[in-house]
């Protein structure tokens, strides 16, 4: 075997379940592993970023082990040395594939040791059984959301577009290890709560299919998982709950945990990952908010798939996204959701068929497949890979006889490591079991960067682009909202909606010629939240902004230059965001809230106005003066509702009073099933879901 070149390989995090879909749906994020590997003299491993300092830094790492595992399985021997830098900005044991990615790299590390050709079908082939999840598996590779089913004779998956929302993800400082996750799981479930899942995850892929977002707040409901797990994560109803709360178009548990992630609409985000965080540590738990977006791409390098046959349609450019080696598998979502695959070549783009036996061995049975035959890399067989004794491929060890429920116990041969339910824990941690580690104290507060696990600011696709707001002028504002440009650069634009206002965020240095107010509403003044322990909500500081100070220097608060956010006629000169997706709930609670009660000019900024003295918490004062004091919006109580009974925090009272207008209800608000589904006692549904809201017009 010649000797083999550097390889640099990277594989996103991915968020399973999606809600209803246990071992079924699962959706690549922008957070990404990158793998560098070099020949050396001597064997190096060294782990960067997150999980440094608790991932082996020899060759017993997840990576090099399964690396390893494939060479044994292709009779192939390891380099003789090499250096192995992984840096990784995947959250470990916290609900965001880590060790999927993990496995798919090390497969993909083995095939260019062995200058074996790979494709997507293939990687997911050989890294299944690792893992154990193709859940996990499949998007990681594939990129976007896939779902994927698993038989007797067959597994497979297939493809769809993600939802163009940015994810907000609420990361517990403490970990959860998938195995206990599963373990906690009761073995049986009732026909009811059978079909309610069905039913979800149905309008998933309907959702998916013709981009009906509206469905996902129903779409996002389980009775499988959620709830049984739920004692690992202490806070998750009520983070859920919240984020809903404030617009999210859904949020869930991800994978096993503890990360909860919500889609949402650009103009919420900003709301909804400070209560995300809010709720956490309301219950004692320190949580990193990442802001980021599904990754239409999947791991690289894999090698391209044949080009489709001429009568294939060509994909809408819209599904595309990025150009990337998977961009040409892209279809349009009806064709993808054509899961029984009669149509050869879409089949082989969007998806596949694994077989139950791992990676087909020379002269043996393709594997069974819907959707076409697998497409062969480099025009090779794919014979290749399972060379002679190789067809004792990954091969599952035990598979759980309800099929959704074999959790991962795969015997890894050869070099490979043995991983069983009752085995140790994966990677380096044997029998680490559930390592959760509470994050500290309430309200200490973390470093203002993410640190190593700042994930990819510069990779937030979008940008700045005039949009028609209220049929007024143009408004600088990135679409959705979150504004890929702005996260990209500091200074960059960008439109947020804390607190139910229309929100925009502004380069310091562009104009504002032609902008037009956009909003209709002013929203009632919300006081900052109390923060850690219980501390008192800050004031509010709001500037007037008629003309001037909305483009002052930011940053002076959060650190991050470049975010000014106005709203609702009133723009408070120094209110600065962080860029994204680094905030962390302290961050947050710091950023000051806009002063409200003030309506809209006809040149789109506000005049401020006198607080409606009914309106608790509006800090509006004298223009430039000192804003009033405004009452927290709720009172944060640290007991888990679910398991020590007492009220949710954010039931009733301040939180009712200052509920922001123009949000829409959640799900729940129409399904008095809702709460009971969650387990909740009748009086939090009442109060939380049936908050009033109350919006003023506004005046321009
Ligand atoms: N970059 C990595 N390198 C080596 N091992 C890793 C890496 N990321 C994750 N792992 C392994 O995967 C385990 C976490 O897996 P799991 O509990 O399933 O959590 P997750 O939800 O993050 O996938 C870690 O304990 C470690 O053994
Ligand atoms: N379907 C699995 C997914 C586990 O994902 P992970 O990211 O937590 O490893 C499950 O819910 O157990």
């Amino acid at each position: 075997m010649d000797s083999p070149t550097a390889v640099r390989i990277a594989v996103p995090a991915t968020s399973a379940n999606l809600g209803p879909g246990f071992d079924t749906l699962g959706l690549a994020i922008n957070l990404w592993l990158e793998v560098v590997w070099e020949p050396a003299p001597q064997t190096h491993v060294h782990v960067l970023g997150e999980g440094a300092g608790d991932l082996p830094n020899d060759t017993s790492n997840l990576i090099y082990q399964v690396a390893a595992g494939v060479l044994d399985r292709l009779r192939r021997q390891p380099p003789p040395g090499g250096r192995l830098t992984i840096q990784n900005r995947i959250p470990v044991s916290r609900g965001l594939g880590s060790s999927a990615a993990a496995v798919v790299a090390g497969v993909i590390l083995g095939h260019h040791w062995a200058g074996e050709p790979l494709d997507a079908q293939r990687c997911l082939e050989w890294a299944w059984p690792y893992e154990g999840h193709m859940d996990n598996v499949a998007p990681a590779i594939v990129g976007g959301v896939t779902l994927v089913w698993q038989g007797e004779d067959t597994q497979g998956y297939r493809r769809l577009d993600a939802p163009p929302f940015p994810i907000v993800l609420a990361v517990p400082d403490f970990k959860v290890s998938t195995r206990r996750a599963r373990d906690i799981l009761p073995p049986w479930v009732s026909r009811s709560d059978a079909v309610f899942n069905a039913q979800r995850v149905g309008l998933w892929v309907y959702a998916l299919a013709r981009h009906d977002w509206d469905v996902l707040r129903w779409a996002a409901e389980d009775r499988l998982h959620q709830a049984a797990r739920s004692p690992l994560i202490p806070g998750l109803k009520s983070v859920l709950r919240a984020a809903q709360a404030e617009g999210a178009k859904m949020a869930t548990l991800s994978g096993s945990g503890s990360t909860v992630l919500a889609l949402v609409d650009g103009e919420h985000v900003v709301r909804v990952a400070e209560v995300m965080g809010e709720q956490f540590r309301a219950y004692g738990i320190r949580a990193r908010i990442l802001v980021t977006r599904a990754s239409p791409k999947g791991a690289s390098p894999l090698q391209e798939p044949p080009s489709p046959p001429a009568d294939d349609p060509p994909a809408p450019a819209a599904a595309l996204g990025p150009a990337g080696p998977l961009a040409g598998r892209i279809f349009s979502p009806p064709a993808c959701i054509s899961i029984g695959g009669t149509h050869a070549g879409r089949g082989q783009r969007h998806g596949g068929t694994v077989s139950p036996h791992g990676p087909r061995a020379r002269g043996g049975r393709r594997p069974r497949q819907s959707g076409g035959s697998l497409p062969v890399a480099g025009g090779r067989p794919a014979a290749g890979l399972g060379r002679g004794a190789a067809a004792a491929g990954p091969r599952p060890a035990h598979r759980s006889p309800a099929g959704a429920g074999g959790d991962g116990g795969q015997r890894g041969g050869g070099a490979g490591r043995t991983r069983s339910p009752g085995g140790p824990g994966r990677g380096q941690t044997p029998g680490a079991g559930t390592d959760r580690v509470r994050g500290g104290p309430a309200g200490a507060q973390r470093p203002r960067s993410g640190g190593a696990a700042a994930g990819p600011a510069h990779d937030l696709p979008g940008g700045p682009r005039h949009r028609q707001d209220h049929g007024g002028s143009p408004v600088r504002a990135p679409v959705p909202g979150l504004g890929g440009a702005a996260a990209r650069a500091p200074g960059g634009g960008g439109t947020g909606r804390p607190g139910g206002g229309v929100y925009r965020a502004y380069r310091p240095e562009d104009p504002r010629d032609g902008e037009t107010c956009p909003g209709r509403r002013a929203v009632r003044g919300r006081g900052l939240l109390p923060g850690p322990g219980g501390r008192k909500g800050l004031r509010t500081r709001g500037h007037r902004c008629a003309g001037q100070g909305h483009g002052g220097p930011s940053g002076g608060i959060s650190g991050h230059p470049g975010w000014v956010f106005g709203g609702d006629g009133v723009l408070p000169r120094h209110q600065s965001r962080p860029a994204f997706p680094f905030c962390d709930p302290p961050h947050l609670s710091r950023v000051f809230r806009p002063r409200t009660g003030g309506h809209c000019r006809p040149d789109g900024w506000g005049t401020p106005v006198p607080a409606d003295p009914r309106s608790r918490g509006a800090a509006a004062g004298p223009p430039g003066g000192r804003p009033r004091r405004v009452a927290p919006l709720r009172r944060q109580r640290p007991s888990h509702p679910q398991l020590g009974g007492g009220r949710h925090p954010a039931a009733g009272g301040a939180a009712r009073r200052q509920r922001a207008p123009g949000h829409p209800l959640p799900g729940g608000a129409h399904d008095p099933d809702l709460g009971r589904l969650r387990g909740e006692p009748l009086r939090w549904r009442r109060r939380w879901w049936d908050a009033p809201t109350r919006a003023r017009p506004c005046l321009c």
